[in-house]
């Protein structure tokens, strides 16, 4: 389900998603394979940065880039956490929303790891993070991060389809507090309270 399109992103056969998905396959088969290329490494090396001076050569300018990061479309696209386009988002793929809510699932890999066989606690925060963002947004006020506080009550599986949830709890002028949790198996792993402050002027401004 596709539920609100201020979120997300449309899926594209094809393009640039179908790029970014290789390079996220790229990424997942190196950590997996860790010294097992080592006799291989010159070879892998080598092609690599040239498919990367291939797409180096067709790069508009870096400020063309950077000037509609933050509007919807583009940001949707390209975020690291379900840009499509951004082979470092996982990328978590947004399937609910109802009243504001956001909710998402996600499956990492090793690329993700931290304790052995589970999620790096940092990536925890980077999906909690965006999923407050963009549940701020559908409810219509947003900000930036001023603080962003998380419990981590269980540890959270790699290879296992987690649940992000994010809500907007309360907005008190240019201050916003936005609630949520990640699931695994039905139980709540890591939960967030974040405050949000709306800046007096748009960023980048
Ligand atoms: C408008 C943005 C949204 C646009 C959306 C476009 C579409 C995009 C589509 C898709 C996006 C998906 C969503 C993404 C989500 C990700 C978000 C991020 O990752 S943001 C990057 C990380 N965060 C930073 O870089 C902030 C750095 N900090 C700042 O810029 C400032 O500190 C800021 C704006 C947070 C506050 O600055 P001040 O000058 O406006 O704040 P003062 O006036 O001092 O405070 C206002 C009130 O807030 C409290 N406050 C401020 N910071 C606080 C803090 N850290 N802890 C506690 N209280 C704080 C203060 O005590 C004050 O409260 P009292 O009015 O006195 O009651």
């Amino acid at each position: 389900m596709n539920p609100s399109p201020a979120v997300t992103a449309p899926v594209q056969q094809g393009g640039v998603q179908d790029v970014a998905a290789a390079a996220r396959r790229v990424v997942d088969a190196i950590v997996r394979a860790g010294d097992a290329i080592a006799a291989q490494s010159g070879d892998l090396a080598t092609a690599l940065h040239g498919v990367a001076d291939r797409i180096d050569l067709a790069a508009p300018p870096l400020a063309e880039r950077m000037t509609t990061m933050w509007l919807p479309v583009d940001s949707r696209l390209h975020n690291p956490v379900n840009g499509l386009e951004n082979p470092l988002a996982p990328p978590l793929e947004i399937t609910e929303g109802a009243d504001g809510d956001v909710a998402g699932s996600v499956t990492l890999g090793l690329p993700y790891q931290g304790p052995p066989g589970h999620v790096h606690g940092g990536i925890s925060a980077l999906l909690l993070d965006h999923v407050l963002g963009l549940a701020n947004i559908r409810a219509g006020n947003s900000g930036m991060t001023a603080r962003l506080a998380l419990t981590y009550h269980r540890p959270l599986p790699l290879f296992e389809e987690l649940s992000v949830t994010g809500r907007q709890a309360s907005v008190d002028g240019r201050k916003i507090h936005a609630t949520g949790t990640i699931s695994a198996d039905g139980h709540v792993a890591v939960s967030a309270e974040g405050l949000f402050v709306r800046p007096r002027a748009e960023p980048g401004r």
